[in-house]
């Protein structure tokens, strides 16, 4: 057999024969016992947390879930239970870490392959906050053409390319079609940021994407990296902050250069179904 979707399984592969894969070898045994590792961690972290708390008084999220577990002691029907603590510490962990260290990493190479537009960036930063002081949070609604090009780097990787699978509450139709209540959806965001009545040109990078024909940020209803509605992203004002702080603190200080030419560089990403991961590159930086 060659290198096909059963050699090394895929995450689509996974969704369709989760119990499948759990008996075959291969690589993908990695992940599984990854998690393994992480949920123990978790579980000591948990104990740590029992053994040093003062119930009322939380420092984290682990004290304020136990706080509820205390509340809800009685209640029969409790949601707050030892293995709901687990899963959404884990959940905290798993979605916080790779997907605001892929944005910035993916962003990074896409500034080495678009130096000019790194140049303006820099140059905006040395008008706006100068190079005596961090940027702070409060310097984005004065930095318009790196705000776009923040937005356009999180349009043009769609660093998460699937929102979660969700299931319809109610019958619902739409475009003509109709879905029972119950059924699974799953969100095609990345085709909303690929949308040509949207975006022009939506397969380049191009900041303009975000700017008004004055040079102002201009946000756009399609941009949705982070999903939409009640259940959105819960760490995306987090995740916002510590993309632009990095940026900023980054290029206020560094020019960044290739190794090697700019135009070789590949933007394919590595993975395309959960997560969009740059390929591999290297970068110099140089203190400016
Ligand atoms: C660039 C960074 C990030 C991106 C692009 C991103 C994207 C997403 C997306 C698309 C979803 C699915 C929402 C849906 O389908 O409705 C999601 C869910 C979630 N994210 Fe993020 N995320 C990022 C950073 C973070 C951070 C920093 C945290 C927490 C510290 C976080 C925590 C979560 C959680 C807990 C959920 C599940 C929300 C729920 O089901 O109610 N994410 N994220």
């Amino acid at each position: 057999m060659g290198r096909g979707p059963i050699e090394i399984p895929s995450p689509e592969m996974y969704n369709i024969f989760p119990s499948i894969l759990h008996w075959l070898p291969g690589p993908h045994h990695r992940i599984f016992r990854n998690f393994a590792e992480l949920r123990v961690f978790i579980s000591e972290q948990i104990q740590r947390h029992r053994q040093t708390r003062q119930p009322g008084e939380p420092r984290d999220f682990i004290d304020c879930f136990l706080d509820q577990m205390d509340q809800e002691q009685k209640d029969s029907e409790r949601h707050f239970q030892e293995e709901t603590l687990v899963m959404t510490t884990h959940n905290l962990f798993f979605g916080g870490t790779e997907t605001t260290s892929n944005t910035l990493r993916y962003g990074l190479l896409i500034l080495l392959k678009y130096p000019e537009v790194a140049a303006k960036v820099q140059a905006e930063l040395d008008a706006v906050v100068g190079r005596m002081r961090a940027p702070s949070l409060e310097d984005r609604g004065r930095l318009p053409y790196t705000n776009a090009v923040l937005h356009e780097i999180q349009r043009f990787i769609s660093v998460v390319p699937l929102g979660l699978p969700r299931a319809l509450t109610p019958d619902t139709h739409l475009h003509g079609h109709f879905l029972p209540k119950g059924t699974f959806v799953i969100p095609l965001l990345v085709s909303a940021h690929r949308d040509p009545t949207q975006f022009k040109d939506p397969d380049s990078f191009n900041p303009r994407n975000f700017l008004n024909n004055e040079g102002e940020f201009q946000s756009n209803d399609a941009f949705t990296p982070f999903a939409l509605g009640k259940r959105m992203c819960l760490g995306a004002g987090l995740a916002r902050s510590e993309i632009f702080l990095f940026f900023t603190a980054i290029l206020q200080r560094f020019c960044l250069l290739p190794v090697g030419s700019p135009t070789n560089l590949d933007l394919t990403p590595q993975c395309t179904s959960l997560g969009n991961m740059p390929p591999a590159f290297q970068l110099r930086l140089v203190t400016l």
